[in-house]
C-alpha cells in the first residue's frame, strides 16, 4: 500500500443499484461511495437489505439494474477469474464465516496465506503472528476456537481477513452476540486497524452505539431505500424522521437500568454450557 492517501478517492461505487428477489424488489436504486481509508458503516433495520448489499458489493449476487465498482473492477459484470483477483485484495469477516473448529487459533488465521501465497512456512507464520498481536491474541496460537471467548473469536475472524494485508475490509454485524464492553473493544481494533493498516473499510450492523463509535460516513436503509448517506454528525441532525426515530431507538435502549443489564447477562452466563477452558483478556 502506498503512503500517499488520496483520501477523495473512491474504493468502492455503487451505482443505481437494485436487485431482485423473484418478483420482489430487495435494494431500490441505491447510489453511494467509498472513499479510500474511510470507516462507512451500512446500518437499517432487520431486513432493510443490508446482507443482500454486501452480498452484491462482493459479486455474490448479481443486481438486476446497476452497478458495483470495486477497485476499478466492474464487480456486477466482472468474470469469474476477475472476481478471484480482486477478491484477493479483499477481506471479509462474514458473521457466519466463523473459525474451522478443527483448526488452531494459528492454522486458521494463515489458512489464506497457504492458499493464496507460495511463501514459505516461516514467512507464513511471522505474518499470521504480527495480525494476531494486532488482535491482542499473542500467545493463544494453538488454542482451537471452542476455547475461546466470543470477543477473541470475532478478533481472530478479523486477523484471518486482514492477514493477507487487503486494501478493502467488509465486516459483517461485528457486534452481534456480544455484550457492550466487548463490543466496545472489538469496535476499537477496527479503528486501529484503519490507521495501522491504511485500510478501507465497511462494516453492516444495526448497532448503532458502535456505528457512531466507528463511522466515518453511514449508510442508512430502510425497505431496500437509502434514507441518508453522510457523516456523523449529518445523520445526527438530519431531520429526516426515519433517521430520528433510527437515534430515538437508541436513546430508549440507553436508559436501561445497569443493575438489571448486569444481572440479565449473569443469567445468560450462568445457562451457557461448560466449553473447557476459556481464556480472555
Ligand atoms: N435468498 C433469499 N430469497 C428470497 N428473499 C430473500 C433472500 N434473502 C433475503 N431475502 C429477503 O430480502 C429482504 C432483505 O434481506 P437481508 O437479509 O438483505 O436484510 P438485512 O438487513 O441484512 O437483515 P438482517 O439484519 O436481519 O440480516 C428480506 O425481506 C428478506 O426476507
Amino acid at each position: 500500500m502506498g503512503n500517499l492517501v488520496d483520501n477523495n478517492e473512491t474504493v468502492i461505487s455503487v451505482n443505481q443499484l437494485s436487485t431482485h428477489y423473484g418478483e420482489r424488489l430487495i435494494l431500490d436504486q441505491l447510489d453511494f461511495s467509498v472513499r479510500r481509508g474511510e470507516i462507512m458503516v451500512i446500518m437499517g433495520a432487520s431486513g432493510s437489505g443490508k446482507s443482500t448489499l454486501l452480498r452484491t458489493m462482493l459479486g455474490l449476487n448479481r443486481p438486476t439494474n446497476g452497478e458495483v465498482n470495486i477497485l476499478g473492477t466492474n464487480v456486477s459484470k466482472a468474470k469469474q477469474n476477475e472476481l478471484y483477483r480482486l477478491r484477493r485484495q479483499i477481506g471479509v469477516a462474514f458473521q457466519g464465516g466463523a473459525l474451522f473448529g478443527n483448526l488452531s487459533l494459528i492454522d486458521n488465521v494463515q489458512l489464506p496465506l497457504k492458499e493464496h501465497t507460495n511463501l514459505d512456512e516461516n514467512t507464513i507464520r511471522i505474518m499470521s503472528r504480527m495480525k494476531l498481536d494486532m488482535m491482542n491474541l499473542s500467545g493463544f496460537d494453538s488454542l482451537m476456537p471452542s476455547e475461546l471467548s466470543g470477543g477473541m473469536v470475532k478478533r481472530a475472524a478479523l486477523a484471518r481477513a486482514v492477514v493477507m494485508d487487503p486494501h478493502l475490509l467488509f465486516f459483517d454485524e461485528p457486534s452481534a452476540g456480544l455484550d457492550p464492553v466487548v463490543a466496545a473493544e472489538l469496535d476499537e481494533h477496527i479503528l486501529e486497524l484503519k490507521k495501522a493498516m491504511d485500510m478501507t473499510i465497511v462494516v453492516v450492523t444495526h448497532e448503532l452505539d458502535s456505528a457512531l463509535r466507528i463511522a466515518d460516513r453511514l449508510t442508512v436503509l430502510d425497505q431496500g431505500k437509502m434514507v441518508i448517506c453522510g457523516t456523523v454528525d449529518e445523520v445526527k441532525q438530519s431531520d429526516n424522521q426515519q433517521v430520528q426515530n433510527l437515534l430515538n431507538r437508541r436513546a430508549s435502549r440507553a436508559a436501561v437500568d445497569p443493575e438489571e443489564y448486569l444481572e440479565m447477562l449473569t443469567r445468560v452466563q450462568a445457562a451457557r454450557p461448560h466449553r473447557g477452558h476459556r481464556y480472555d483478556r
